[in-house]
């Protein structure tokens, strides 16, 4: 199964450009899109969730035609939104029971088979009687997971699942996903660039509704392989740093800034060069749009 986006553009009744040309080939396995809030993310898994049209291009999965055979696609899709409502007061094993039968699984021992083997991935099982409502944050990405991952998607989309949770939960939602399979094309919205580091083998940087960044974590990170120094500054001279330097990031370590800068030429007499990572690039790619912006 291949997910292709063709040239996808979207701009809202308001003006705001979400997508702009928009083209990626995600093959089977997890893909990490990643960008800062408002980049176009969570517009662009509503479009491939058949929840919105863009204005142009096009989506295929395998044979499918996305934005003509919905029905089709949302058959074999589990989609894990930002936000959803749950009924509070019923328990997790009643809903997902529940939602199993909106997917179309029909009553009977197979669809609570399902509906078991569901509760224990999601490591809900001894929760499985209490009400939903009163799940913390991380039990309800969970349960969330499970309604995804019934009738057994072959496309998923799960957008921003771990803003918000501490960081036991946060590794116990990604062990979940990195659990789905390799056969299924798992698309993982975020803007925390390690949830794409650990998990992801190929990604997309998207920032400004248009891609910046594709490929493999390894092939991304290489487009900025010895060009990145680091140097330990004081705060009164960061400004001129900024503009002396193209400075990637900055951040305060037990009170003093520490830097990292890209430069194509070497600069280890005042810095010292350092193993470029995937949020140097991403913050690399970020500042260099906000730069061709402002142009
Ligand atoms: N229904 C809408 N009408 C008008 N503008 C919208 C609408 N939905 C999103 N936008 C705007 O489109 C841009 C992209 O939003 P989108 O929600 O797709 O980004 P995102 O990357 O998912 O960000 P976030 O993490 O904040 O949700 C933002 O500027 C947002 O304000």
């Amino acid at each position: 199964m291949e997910l292709r986006l063709q040239n996808l553009s979207k701009t809202y009744p308001n003006g705001v450009r979400a997508l702009q040309g928009v083209s990626l080939t995600i093959p089977n396995g997890m893909f990490g899109l990643l960008g800062p809030n408002g980049a176009g993310k969570s517009t662009l898994m509503r479009t491939i969730a058949t929840l919105q049209e863009p204005d142009s291009g096009s989506i295929t999965l395998g044979e499918l035609d996305v934005l003509r055979q919905k029905d089709e696609v949302r058959r074999v899709l589990g989609y894990l939104p930002q936000e959803f409502g749950l009924y509070p007061g019923i328990s997790a094993e009643v809903l997902l029971d529940y939602f199993a039968g909106l997917k179309g699984l029909r009553d009977g021992p197979a669809r609570r088979a399902a509906v078991e083997s569901l509760l224990h991935q999601t490591n809900l099982w001894s929760a499985r009687k209490k009400a939903v409502g009163g799940y913390s944050g991380g039990m309800k990405q969970r349960f969330g997971i499970a309604v995804a991952l019934l009738g057994a998607p072959q496309l998923i989309i799960v957008d921003e699942p771990t803003a918000g949770l501490d960081p036991t939960e946060r590794n116990r939602f990604l062990d979940l996903l990195s659990e789905i399979g390799e056969n299924v094309v798992v698309i993982l919205s975020t803007h925390i660039v390690e949830d794409v580091t650990e998990l992801c083998p190929q990604m997309a940087i998207i920032a400004g509704g248009e891609v910046v960044a594709t490929g493999s974590p390894s092939d991304v990170i290489g487009e900025i392989k010895g060009k990145v120094y680091r140097t330990k500054t004081e705060k009164a001279a960061l400004a001129q740093l900024r503009q002396q330097y193209e400075v990637i990031s900055s951040k305060l370590v037990a009170g003093q800034p520490v830097v990292r800068v890209f430069s194509e030429e070497p600069i280890n007499k005042v810095f010292q060069p350092v193993e470029a990572t995937l949020e140097d690039v991403y913050f690399y790619r970020l500042a260099q749009r906000e730069r061709a912006v402002v142009a």
